[in-house]
């Protein structure tokens, strides 16, 4: 089978300094890859290339045609700032160009607020959350999205063990119907899901 996405010696500076080297993964449909490596080691970074939020300084990143792709990323204080309730971050995992939200795209959206806990906070301002809340929120806008790629940064790191659990479960449902994913993580437990592992640093 070939891969939904990969990369060739892919590398990557910002401005004169290596922060990736030789990067060469390549993740099939339905197949999971988890990428490990210290604090500073590139993974967000890689995740960044791989959902084409930067381009790499060497090498090649490819995507195979019309797969879409649903990224999680790390670093997302901005969205605080935003007058948006935890309903609306979710729903906007359903929007496409040009197209109204329809009744399958609220019942996907109400389903993962469910799934992840969040009926309860569904009013709520993205501000007033917790820690966990917070990230609960941003995975369901995540997961919620019909994509054949999953690229997730350290997608239960402020999470308390049954937020896990279900999150992990939800992973699992997305691969068997066939999606990729790609993650970056600390935990060695949730690595140990993955079908591979790529340490870097
Ligand atoms: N915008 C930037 N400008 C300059 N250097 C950066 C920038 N973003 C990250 N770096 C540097 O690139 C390196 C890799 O950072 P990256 O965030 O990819 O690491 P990481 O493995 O995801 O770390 P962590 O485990 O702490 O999340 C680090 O040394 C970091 O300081």
């Amino acid at each position: 089978m070939s891969a939904v996405v990969s990369t060739e010696g892919v590398g990557f500076r910002y401005g004169g300094v290596p922060v990736l080297s030789g990067v060469t993964l390549g993740v099939e449909a339905g197949s999971m890859l988890a990428v490990t490596g210290p604090n500073g080691s590139g993974k967000s970074t890689l995740l960044h290339l791989l959902a084409g939020v930067e381009s790499p300084t060497e090498g090649r990143v490819r995507r195979a045609g019309g797969a879409r792709l649903s990224l999680l990323p790390q670093r997302t204080s901005d969205i605080d700032a935003l007058p948006l309730t935890v309903a609306e971050c979710v729903r906007i995992g359903r929007f496409r160009p040009l197209r109204r939200l329809g009744r399958a795209d609220r019942l996907a959206a109400d389903t993962m607020l469910d799934r992840l806990g969040l009926a309860d906070l569904a009013g709520r301002r993205l501000r007033e959350l917790s820690g966990g809340q917070r990230q609960r929120t941003l995975l369901a806008q995540a997961l919620v999205q019909d994509a054949e790629v999953y690229v997730l940064d350290e997608p239960t790191a402020a999470l308390d063990a049954a937020s896990r659990q279900r999150v992990h479960e939800l992973l699992a449902e997305r691969r068997a119907a066939g999606a990729a994913m790609v993650l970056a993580s600390h935990d060695a437990a949730e690595s140990a899901l993955a079908d591979e592992l790529l340490t870097l640093g």
